[in-house]
């Protein structure tokens, strides 16, 4: 990333973090959170002129942006810079010490004063004691209104002229000269009277003079009757006779303007004269028709200045609603606006706004506006029948911003000095927005403020906006002065897109008396037009109407008409109110009674599957335990089984062999007592036996006999440790036998004791279904009682003097009645119940 770049992003960052503070900060304080924070947020750019080259940069990027031919046009905001020269009380106080130095025609370059905070601060080491700024152009002490007006919004007038919507603004502190640049004096008209003149000049011959098209909404057109008509002559005339009346009295208003706006009061356009603005060949049977609006934002309300009675010190000025309409244009509702064929007439209005416009002194300025004040004109253009386009040239007096300490405010002027820096602070939000943006869209927070909200349209691509700050040069004011200079900054950032519009795109919407459409799609809507005529002798004339100049009987007789007709619309919507309650009311017993029901089935089914679910599981158990005892007999005796004949056989054998076994031991026993005998006549019995041997058969029979005896009984005693092995291991698998026999029956106790919780669980869900039975049974019994009240109360007398709350109220009381209540709570109950049911383990 390049350091621009960084430098860039530190920039934002420090200015967002520099909104956050204002937007937490309140009241006097914003001022000086502001200055802190703009001190801080040029720290990075050091030395401070460096800045320079980085804005120039984005400028560069934003001319070359608006190079673009086809598409919407984009352009950086139009910044100007207008110095104010010395006082001569200024001079005497010794204000002049050099705080700003204009470098060229683009650059002015600000010296902190001994004793400004941003001295004070540099001298600490915070922030710079010199800043250097950049605008699209400034205008020195010296230079008059005419070049002010040449340099800044002649373009603006001739776009407006071409159709093109614009805005121009002029910020500054308190005494900086905004009032003067916008409206200038007798000698030296402002940029004001100069593009109101401009107008005439190039409308002059070929103005529509007939007062019948109206300015209605955002940017439609009405036509207006007859009975319309007159009415509106009239009140342009009593408008013109306020200023007769304060003329003959100049001395009773203590409400006068500064030395500026009185100057207005005698402002002639006869001075000025421009070349004619050139107009096309096509444009020469198009005819004009000039109207204007002067309102005020004052505490973040609107005011119309050309209220006719405004002028009354008693009254509370009305103040007037801001809407939105179709196309999204945001507008004043029920501003008055008025027709002017002349510049001298437009000078008329201007007087009798000033008049009207809020001003209180304050310590810095004798008679400094408190408020932010628009003058708008809008210029029709007429072909024949048809309303071609309308355009709107707005200029908007900025309050001046001030610190409250500084100005010792107290009390409503705190007030206004808070509401003035909210508003100006939603200003300072959405041109950082719309800077930061860029060409890309994103939120900013134009409907935070009245201001920012009615000038939307202009700064999102219908029209052309440019802002000229207006500087003093005096010592005292450095710091509010830098401030407005680094806003400044900011807004010369801001990349507007306007977006081309077609002819047809321009073309407002004519509508009739009743607001409706009178041409569709090019073509006039005949039966419009003859509704909005038949209408004309049954209407009253009384919608659009000033009633403030009607006789005082007429406007008596008009209140008790309305009070009438009041009553009777009251009782109408009471009547229906009561029909539509008892409606829902009935709507809402049937719902909760299906619901009731759907409940209870819902229960009942869920009850019989849980029951299936638990005897299933039960009979599971069971088989599976049976089937598993079967299984542990079955492998028992497969292991122990041993077939009957082979069983006998062996039995037998046994029997056979013990029979032998006996008669061996008895031969043995003989055969033993024989040799005892023997031995004691051994050479005899060697002999013998060597005889027997040898010759005597009696006895080798024997020898053969003993012989096979002993072989036998070797047999017989392998037979015996066999059976013997066999008996052991029996006696084992006995032993074997019997141990799985006993895990068998623990195993079977287990399981019993199993069958056992899950019967006690069966027992407990039968119980709990039973209770939620009763539950059901007892909502029933509810819905009975209730049911039986909503009859009553259906029944009962309406009682006039009950409050009309409307029909949600009414509602709303319905449902969070006591009884309702409990009706929900029993309900939320047993849906409680039922989930816990769900969430229970099987
Ligand atoms: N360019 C100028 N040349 C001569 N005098 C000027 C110039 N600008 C302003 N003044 C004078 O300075 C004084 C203050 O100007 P102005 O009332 O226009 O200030 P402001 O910014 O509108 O103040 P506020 O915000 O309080 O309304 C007026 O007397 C006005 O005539």
């Amino acid at each position: 990333m390049s350091s621009k770049l960084i430098r860039h992003s530190l920039f934002d960052q420090r200015y967002c973090e520099f909104l956050t503070i204002m937007d937490l900060t309140h009241e006097g304080n914003i001022l000086e959170a502001m200055e802190s924070t703009c001190n801080d947020l040029f720290e990075p750019c050091e030395p401070c002129h460096k800045a320079l080259p980085e804005l120039s940069g984005i400028s560069s990027i934003a001319s070359m942006q608006s190079e673009v031919i086809d598409g919407p046009e984009q352009q950086q905001l139009r910044v100007y810079l207008r110095v104010r020269p010395f006082s001569k009380e200024e001079l005497n106080s010794a204000e002049d010490q050099g705080c700003i130095v204009l470098e060229d025609s683009e650059t002015a370059v600000l010296h902190a004063p001994k004793g400004s905070a941003s001295m004070k601060n540099s001298e600490k080491g915070i922030g710079q004691s010199m800043y250097k700024f950049s605008f699209t152009q400034i205008f020195a002490p010296g230079v008059g209104q005419a070049e002010v007006f040449d340099g800044t919004v002649r373009t603006q007038v001739q776009d407006f002229l071409q159709g093109k919507n614009s805005l121009l603004f002029s910020y500054g502190v308190t005494n900086a000269g905004k009032t003067h640049t916008i409206q200038g004096s007798a000698k030296d008209p402002g940029i004001l009277p100069r593009a109101l003149d401009i107008v005439f000049q190039h409308i002059s011959g070929r103005q529509y003079v007939v007062m019948d098209l109206k300015p209605y909404l955002g940017s439609d057109v009405q036509r207006l009757d007859s009975v319309q008509l007159k009415i509106e002559k009239l009140n342009k005339a009593a408008l013109f006779s306020l200023l007769r009346e304060s003329d003959a009295e100049p001395q009773k208003t203590g409400r006068s303007r500064s030395s500026s706006s009185s100057s207005v009061s005698s402002l002639s356009f006869s001075s000025i004269s421009y070349d004619q603005t050139e107009s096309s060949a096509e444009d020469m049977h198009v005819q004009f028709c000039v109207w204007v609006a002067f309102y005020e934002i004052y505490n973040e309300q609107v005011y119309d200045l050309l209220q006719l009675n405004n002028s009354s010190k008693t009254k509370k000025r009305p103040s007037l609603r801001v809407c939105d309409d179709s196309n999204g244009n945001s507008y004043v509702r029920d501003l008055r606006w008025v027709n002017i064929h002349n510049a001298d007439e437009a000078c008329r209005v201007l007087r009798v706004g000033n008049k009207n416009r809020s001003a209180a002194s304050t310590k810095m300025n004798q008679s400094s506006s408190r408020s932010h004040s628009i003058f708008t004109i809008k210029l029709l253009r007429i072909d024949g029948n048809d309303v071609q386009g309308i355009s709107e040239l707005s200029l908007c007096d900025l309050a001046g911003s001030e610190r409250c300490n500084k100005t010792k405010t107290f009390g409503e002027r705190l007030k206004e000095a808070g509401n003035i820096n909210t508003s100006l602070l939603i200003l300072g939000k959405c041109i950082a927005a719309l800077r930061s943006n860029g060409v890309k869209s994103g939120y900013v927070p134009f409907r935070e403020s009245k201001l920012t909200r009615l000038f939307q349209g202009v700064f999102c691509g219908r029209g052309r906006a440019s802002m000229i700050v207006n500087i003093n040069q005096c010592a005292s004011t450095y710091d509010e002065t830098l401030n407005v200079m680094k806003f400044s900054a900011v807004a010369q950032q801001v990349v507007q897109v306007i977006q081309p519009r077609s002819l047809e795109s321009l073309a407002p919407r004519l509508v009739g008396r009743d607001g409706k459409p009178l041409v569709k799609n090019g073509v006039i809507d005949q039966q419009a037009v003859d509704n909005y005529l038949s209408e004309e002798e049954l209407l009253d004339g009384d919608d659009d109407a000033d009633m403030s100049i009607l006789p005082q009987e007429e406007l008596l007789g008009i209140i008790e008409s309305l009070r009438t007709k009041l009553l009777a619309e009251r009782r109408k919507n009471l009547v229906q109110e009561i029909q539509i309650r008892k409606e829902m009311g009935d709507a809402m017993l049937q719902q909760l009674m299906d619901s009731e029901e759907q409940h209870s089935q819902q229960m009942a089914k869920l009850k019989e599957s849980y029951e299936e679910k638990l005897e299933n599981t039960f009979n599971l158990y069971k088989d599976a335990l049976k089937e598993h005892a079967y299984q542990c007999a079955v492998e028992r005796v497969e292991e122990d089984y041993i077939p009957i004949e082979e069983y006998n056989t062996a039995q037998d054998r046994e029997k056979e062999l013990k029979t032998r076994l006996s008669e061996v031991e008895e031969k043995l026993r003989r055969s033993e007592t024989s040799s005892r005998v023997g031995c004691m006549f051994s050479p005899l019995q060697e002999s013998s036996t060597q005889t027997m041997h040898e010759g005597s058969p009696a006895s080798d029979a024997d020898a053969e006999r003993c012989k096979l005896m002993y072989k036998e009984k070797c047999a017989v005693e392998k037979l015996c440790c066999e059976k013997q092995e066999l008996i052991v291991t029996l006696e084992s698998r006995i032993c074997e036998l019997n141990d799985t026999l006993q895990e068998a029956g623990e195993s079977y106790m287990e399981k019993l004791a199993l069958v056992q919780t899950l019967q006690n669980k069966l027992a407990y869900q039968e119980r709990e279904t039973e209770r939620l039975q009763c539950d059901v049974t007892e909502k029933a019994a509810e819905l009975t009682s209730l049911r039986e009240e909503l009859a009553k109360l259906s029944q009962a007398p309406v009682e006039p003097s009950r409050p009309r709350r409307g029909l949600l109220a009414n509602f709303k009381e319905s449902v969070t009645s006591p009884r309702s209540a409990t009706l929900c709570r029993t309900l939320k109950r047993s849906v409680r119940s039922t989930a816990s049911l769900k969430k229970k383990p099987v």
